[in-house]
């Protein structure tokens, strides 16, 4: 099976590295640089410094180089998927999608917006704790791959799957979606509580009660609880929520220092995709009637409205309630 990676950051890179461990796998770049720095050094300076890369990676800059491919893997950021998609090669190809957001506008998951752009395309997801630098590096990892179809979720697993990335298959593509774009924007509310000291009793809290809330909007969407409590939901979550690695926490950790949003996000190259979800997320959590506190203090601390005290004190001085609910 020859798989096309379309996007060559930090997960788009490591994933190629995976896939052509198993046979051919050509590697799309949106900027020149990259795909110049892969084929001549063998590297991704800009986006995975310091992981050789097989020399067997394909590196393009033209989206037409994917066509024939078995499988494409889509790694663009979430609010760019939509773009990228429709210049693509798709037709009939599967395509395994790996960004963790919500579409801003449309509030599409990104099956939605796949299905939108790509009608004819086979849909599956891949989701889970995946720090790329640790998966490039060859350390142990274990992911979601969710598609409605079993025998395509079986023979991709296979084609990716090496002794140290195991993918585990799953019929829940909305719950694999749900918990990568939920976990980040609740990342970013794990790093404030470290940034202003609040504790590890806070962040044990904050994690425990944003699954919670993962949970109750998963519930909403369709998902099946199960998936949320797996690799792609509260797998990931304890991940991002835990470690510095991660770029929605480290995000939350200069909110939480006093930084503003504005400053952390201006001229950044890498991508935080919970701060453009965050919104979002909002929006489409009070469209269906779901209770988002920790979400809304996220967005509210991203969007300038609220400092860090004020998100503290709104969620501590909400009305005291029964645990399940
Ligand atoms: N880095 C990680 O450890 C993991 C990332 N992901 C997800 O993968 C997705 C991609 O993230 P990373 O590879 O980490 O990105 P990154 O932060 O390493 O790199 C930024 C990416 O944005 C692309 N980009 C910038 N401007 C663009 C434009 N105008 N049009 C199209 N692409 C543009 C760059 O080419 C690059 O691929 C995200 O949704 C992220 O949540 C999922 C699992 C692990
Ligand atoms: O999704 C990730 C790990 O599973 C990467 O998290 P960040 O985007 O917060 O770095």
């Amino acid at each position: 099976m020859r798989i096309g990676v379309i996007g060559a950051g930090a997960w788009g890179t490591a994933l190629a590295q995976v896939a052509v461990q198993g046979g051919a796998a050509c590697l799309w770049a949106f900027e020149p640089d990259v795909v110049r720095s892969i084929r001549e050094e063998q590297e991704n300076t800009l986006y995975l410094p310091g992981i050789p890369l097989s020399p067997a990676i394909r590196v393009t800059s033209d989206l037409a180089d994917l066509a024939g491919s078995d499988a494409l893997l889509v790694v663009t950021p979430a609010q760019h998927m939509r773009a990228i998609l429709a210049g693509a090669p798709v037709g009939t190809t599967p395509l395994l999608l790996c960004a963790k957001g919500i579409e801003a506008g449309s509030m599409a998951l990104m099956s939605e917006v796949a299905a939108e752009v790509c009608p004819e395309a086979p849909i599956a997801v891949l989701s889970g704790p995946t720090f790329a630098g640790e998966v490039a590096a060859g350390l142990p990892t274990a992911i979601t791959l969710a598609c409605e179809d079993a025998a395509l979720a079986d023979r991709l697993a296979e084609r990716i799957a090496l002794p140290h990335f195991r993918p585990y298959t799953s019929h829940d593509v909305i719950g694999a979606e749900v918990g990568g774009a939920v976990k980040n924007v609740l990342a970013i509310g794990c790093g404030v509580v470290e940034g202003a000291g609040l504790g590890r009793n806070a962040r044990a809290a904050l994690i425990a009660r944003g699954f919670a809330e993962m949970s109750r909007f998963g519930r909403a969407r369709g998902a099946d609880p199960a998936t949320l409590a797996g690799l792609a939901g509260l797998g990931d979550l304890v991940l991002t929520c835990s470690s510095e690695q991660s770029r929605n926490f480290t995000l939350g950790l200069g909110l939480g220092r006093g930084q503003s949003a504005a400053s952390l996000l201006a001229d950044r190259r890498t991508v935080a995709e919970g701060a453009a979800t965050a919104p979002v997320l909002v929006e489409a959590a009070r469209r269906a009637g779901v209770d988002m506190p920790i979400a809304q203090a996220v967005a509210a601390l991203i969007a300038g409205e609220m400092t860090v005290e004020e998100a503290i004190g709104a969620l501590l001085t909400r009305p005291l309630k029964n645990e399940a609910q």
